[in-house]
């Protein structure tokens, strides 16, 4: 197995009588950004406690490069991970932060100086962390994870508190990682964070996977056959279509979302009727609209429970 992979098989964890992991089981690949996504309490944080050896599970295994953290000599050369980008000390410097993080795993400062650019927090560097606002916390977390140069990297809600020009810096500077080989797994609640940066999605529900494949094919499936055209002329098109055995719903005025029919066979149907189009295109989903296609389950089952205690 490459130095790079991060593999959860079967982890099972109990708090009481809560099952936070349910046989939790996934790989994060090299060279790929993995998106570790699922509702509040779903699991994904106590995986990363896991595999990180801060939490120990009931059963199953957690493994980086093939072997459990713990049993790593430096193991940030291996693995680098955000977990909590508040956990900082308010007096210190982000650089002393750094400084201090870089002695104890043996680098040196121009090891710091290098991360502090990367991530974009050379001007801020040199004050104490306590003033850093959610997004330079989580750039200087970053810098920390990245400091001996791992393989690996695994990010807990690395957008959380980001503004947007923040959301775009690190969507592409995630994709920079991986393009070099590492494998970047990083969670989040929100799958719309996700789209246009993970090549692979793993969707947790319940301590337990419920959806692990490529946003390729997430979204495909989730776009099903559908055919959006936008027109002037919305009954007559109705009709039309629904006479050449499509299935037609007007999502918005104007705008008509029509199953069963391919796109060429659409533009066929209206052509040969003169009927007028503004715009006529396969409907592509959004990740958003793939999870929660995915996770409606996972979440009436969270608003029954809620429900019943409440
Ligand atoms: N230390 C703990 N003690 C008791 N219960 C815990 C503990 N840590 C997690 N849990 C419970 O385990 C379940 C999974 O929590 P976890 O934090 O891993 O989910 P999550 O997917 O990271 O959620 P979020 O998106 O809210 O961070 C939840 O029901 C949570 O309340």
């Amino acid at each position: 197995m490459s130095d790079a992979t991060i593999e959860v098989a079967g982890l099972r964890k109990r708090y009481g009588s809560t099952a936070a992991l349910d046989g939790m089981s996934f790989t994060a690949e090299p060279g790929r950004v993995t998106g570790f996504v699922g509702p509040n309490g779903a699991g994904k944080s106590t995986t990363m406690r896991i595999i990180l050896g801060l939490h120990t599970a009931d059963s199953g295994r957690a493994l980086v490069g093939g072997r459990p953290y713990r049993s790593l000599r430096s193991p940030l050369r291996y693995l680098g991970a955000l977990l909590d980008a508040s956990a900082l000390h308010p007096a210190r410097t982000g650089r002393n932060h750094l400084l201090w993080l870089a002695r104890s795993q043996g680098l040196g400062r121009g090891r710091v100086d290098e991360v502090v650019e990367l991530v974009g927090l050379a001007s801020a560097s040199r004050r104490p962390a306590g003033g850093y606002s959610l997004g330079m916390q989580q750039r200087l977390g970053l810098a920390a994870a990245l400091l001996a140069d791992p393989p690996a990297i695994m990010l807990d809600e690395p957008f959380n508190g980001m503004d947007p020009e923040g959301i775009v810096w690190l969507r592409r500077f995630l994709r920079t990682l991986a393009g070099q080989g590492r494998a970047v797994l990083v969670s989040s609640h929100l799958m719309g964070e996700l789209q246009g940066m993970a090549d692979h999605v793993v969707v947790v529900g319940r301590g337990r996977v419920i959806a692990d494949s490529s946003v390729a094919d997430l979204i495909a499936a989730a776009s099903g056959d559908r055919v959006r055209v936008r027109t002037s002329a919305a009954g007559a098109v109705v009709a039309a279509l629904t006479a050449a055995g499509a299935d037609v719903t007007e999502t918005a005025a104007g705008v008509l979302s029509v199953r069963g029919l391919g796109a060429e066979r659409v533009v066929a149907v209206l052509t040969a009727r003169g009927l007028p189009f503004s715009e006529l295109a396969p409907h592509r989903a959004t990740l958003e609209e793939a999870y929660f296609d995915l996770t409606s389950d996972a979440v009436e089952y969270r608003a029954a429970a809620t429900g019943a205690s409440s």
